[in-house]
């Protein structure tokens, strides 16, 4: 085995393993969700369409290339298009998350939102991890119009709620991405825990200073 095909053997497994670990806490059910992760030689790794995150088989995950086109394993995600997409407008883009995770998908369906940041920053963490959430608006599972609304935002956050939908995530790698996925589902969490309360939130100073320090 090839160093590159070494890599990419534990890129899968690695894949397979974060994915159970979303599956076994309730992050996503049934066939919802598909994580992809940025390989040698302009490639993407990506999960199968309807497939169950808490049983993927590295053999059979999907490899596509920066155009489109399905080299390996069983037929890519149908929002493969809006991963690649992604790849191609941010070279620091190396992994993707999209979940139907509970807190934000309901979030998603909330009337009104701030579209340029649906999460006003209460904690530090959400401000080091994400820094904000944009707001795409609701186009239909697999729509090319979502790989479009992507692109144009691609190089102005990590972090995109898909209108009664999901969330989009992106990371440095995938353990950054799954982490900054994670951040901000408990951020939801909170948010909608707090509902009743008045928040007192970080001040722009306070944000600020946090954005000068990465994580
Ligand atoms: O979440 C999903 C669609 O938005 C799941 O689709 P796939 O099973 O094709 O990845
Ligand atoms: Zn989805």
């Amino acid at each position: 085995m090839t160093e590159q095909e070494q890599r990419e053997q534990e890129q899968k497994i690695q894949m397979v393993n974060l994915a159970r670990s979303f599956y076994e806490r309730g992050y996503s059910v049934g066939g919802a969700g598909n994580l992809s992760v940025r390989l040698d030689d302009n490639r993407i790794l990506v999960t199968p369409t309807g497939s169950s995150l808490g049983r993927l088989v590295p053999e059979r995950l999907s490899v596509v290339d920066m155009q489109g086109n399905w080299i390996s394993g069983d037929k890519p995600s149908k929002e493969y298009v809006f991963h690649l997409a992604l790849y191609q407008q941010n070279p620091n883009c190396n992994a993707v998350v999209h979940l139907h995770s509970t807190y934000l998908t309901a979030l998603s369906c909330v009337e009104g939102l701030n579209t340029d940041n649906a999460i006003q920053a209460f904690t530090p963490y959400y401000v080091m991890r994400v820094g904000k959430l944009q707001v795409i608006p609701y186009y239909r599972p697999g729509s090319p119009k979502i790989a479009e609304e992507l692109a144009a935002r691609a190089n102005t956050g990590k972090a995109f709620l898909m209108a009664n939908h999901g969330i989009v995530v992106t990371g440095s790698d995938l353990i950054d991405a799954c982490d900054n996925t994670e951040e901000l589902e408990e951020t939801a969490k909170l948010f909608f825990t707090l509902q009743h309360q008045s928040i007192r939130y970080l001040s722009d100073d306070e944000v600020k200073d946090l954005e000068n320090r990465g994580k």
